[in-house]
């Protein structure tokens, strides 16, 4: 199991997650969040603070291609995250590994959405609710992720060191993702939420 932990704004947490095993991490380039790193510079030093082995998402919502643009000049990005309406046609444009994000509105016709995205390294399902983009806090009924999606899925919305293990045995992702589950206060990691989700994310598929 694939781990992401998401909303970094400072390099000890980055540097928490890589150790307790974090795969990736990520970093919100979205100005209402709480998370938005409003500094390139900051951004660069904790994408470099990871070490070689750790991927670096970079999130957006709808953002200006010039604006993402730049950010790619100074950020080390190993794949891009898009949270908002882009089409595959946008988010192909960078020529950088991306994921979509799907959020699970009631009537999503999900296989269509994945079909749609056929240059994605994946597809993150997270939780939906109106005018918020993610980070939402919030689970859905993992019972609704398919087990023979045709891309790797990314599960999303709500996880936390309690509830991840029994979500990842009912939704079976290729990985997880999580943000506020393992915050200490908005944008800010707790390093013990941090190590008990990577513990209980990856536990699970030892288990069975
Ligand atoms: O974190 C934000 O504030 C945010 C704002 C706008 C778009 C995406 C955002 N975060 C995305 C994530 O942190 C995760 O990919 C995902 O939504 C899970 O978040 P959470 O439910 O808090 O674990």
């Amino acid at each position: 199991m694939r781990v992401k932990i998401c909303g970094i704004t400072q390099e000890d947490d980055a540097r928490v997650a890589a150790d307790a095993g974090a795969d990736a991490i990520g970093l919100v380039f979205y100005e209402p969040s709480p998370r938005h790193l409003c500094s390139l510079k900051l951004a660069r030093n904790i994408a470099l603070s990871v070490g070689p082995f750790v991927s670096v998402v970079g999130l957006f919502v709808n953002p200006e291609k010039q604006y993402l643009e730049q950010i790619l000049k100074s950020v080390p990005l190993h794949l891009l995250q898009f949270h908002g309406e882009e089409t595959p046609e946008f988010c192909e444009s960078f020529e950088r590994p991306y994921m979509k994000v799907v959020r699970m509105q009631q009537n999503i016709d999900l296989a269509t959405e994945i079909n749609r995205y056929a240059g994605a390294s994946g597809i993150l399902l997270d939780t939906y609710k109106k005018g918020v983009p993610g980070g939402t806090g919030e689970s859905f009924n993992w019972e609704r992720v398919p087990h023979n999606s045709a891309k790797p899925l990314v599960l999303a919305g709500g996880l936390s060191p309690s509830n991840v293990a029994q979500a990842v045995k009912i939704a079976q992702p290729s990985a997880v993702d999580v943000s506020g589950g393992v915050e200490a206060a908005p944008g800010i990691k707790d390093k013990h939420k941090v190590r008990a989700f990577i513990t209980s994310a990856k536990s699970e598929l030892i288990s069975d």
